[in-house]
């Protein structure tokens, strides 16, 4: 199975760095996901009650963001992957993990993991 649920762009917003000053502000990491997930199933059925949920997703990492803090994009990319596997049972996923500005004179910085195994 090759379907795919996809987001682009998703902005979370959290305390997450390495340096004194990143521990008292928020920054906006910028996520890309692939999400393997049925398609037909709930293109028979037309009700999202049976396909991954983009939105439930976005919500649900949003939160995550806001109550937790981390050091590394790494360990924020780890969770989100765990997070997904665990309340979404998503078998596999490619995470693009963003950090826009980290580093001066560079666009973006962040992480690409793929995690679990291909349906
Ligand atoms: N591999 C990583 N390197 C660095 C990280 C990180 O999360 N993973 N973080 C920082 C700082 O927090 C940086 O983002 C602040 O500009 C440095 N290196």
């Amino acid at each position: 199975m090759s379907d795919r649920v996809f987001i682009r762009g998703l902005r979370v917003d959290t305390v997450i760095g390495v340096y004194g000053w990143e521990r008292t502000v928020r920054q906006t990491l910028v996520l890309d996901l692939e999400l393997a997930a049925d398609i037909a199933g709930p293109a028979a059925t037309d009700d999202v009650a049976g396909a991954l949920d983009y939105d439930a997703v976005c919500q649900r990492l949003r939160r995550y963001g806001a109550e937790n803090q981390w050091q590394l994009v790494e360990t924020f990319a780890e969770g989100v992957a765990t997070l997904l596997r665990e309340e979404f049972a998503v078998p596999w996923l490619r995470l693009r993990l963003a950090k826009p500005g980290a580093v001066a004179e560079v666009e973006d910085v962040g992480v690409l993991i793929e995690r679990g195994a291909r349906p």
